[in-house]
């Protein structure tokens, strides 16, 4: 996966339908930085836009901290848009990984069914 150029972070995510797919994704930086997309959003972004809404899993890795990446705030919400019970793989640079899921980093959440 290519490095941010400003952040330096190298940042990607596979995320897998129900049907078995995967669609992959990286962070793309912006020179103004706030339109900045993250590895997550990508993906999701991808596959959407590829006609699949039912996802199962996502695995997010980086080669930047000892420690498994976690998801900003912003992709939390984002992925709840089409699964609120994701399970998560947070990856660690040596390809190790913690299980996680979306309803425990994003309890309470907010989303289609309240509209
Ligand atoms: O879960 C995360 C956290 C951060 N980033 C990206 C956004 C930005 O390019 C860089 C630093 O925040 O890492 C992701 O893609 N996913
Ligand atoms: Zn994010």
């Amino acid at each position: 996966m290519p490095e941010g150029p400003y952040s330096k972070f190298r940042v990607g995510a596979a995320l897998r339908t129900t049907s078995g797919e995967v669609f992959t994704g990286c962070n793309i930086e912006n020179a103004a930085f706030t339109p900045t997309v993250c590895a997550e959003r990508v993906a999701m972004s991808t596959a959407v836009a590829a006609g699949f809404k039912t996802f199962d899993t996502i695995a997010i890795s980086s080669d930047v901290a000892d420690t498994p990446i976690v998801p900003c705030g912003v992709c939390r919400q984002f992925l709840r848009e089409f699964c609120k019970e994701l399970e998560m793989l947070l990856v660690r640079p040596d390809g190790t990984f913690v299980r996680s899921s979306l309803s425990k980093l994003l309890p309470e959440s907010f989303g289609p069914e309240w509209l």
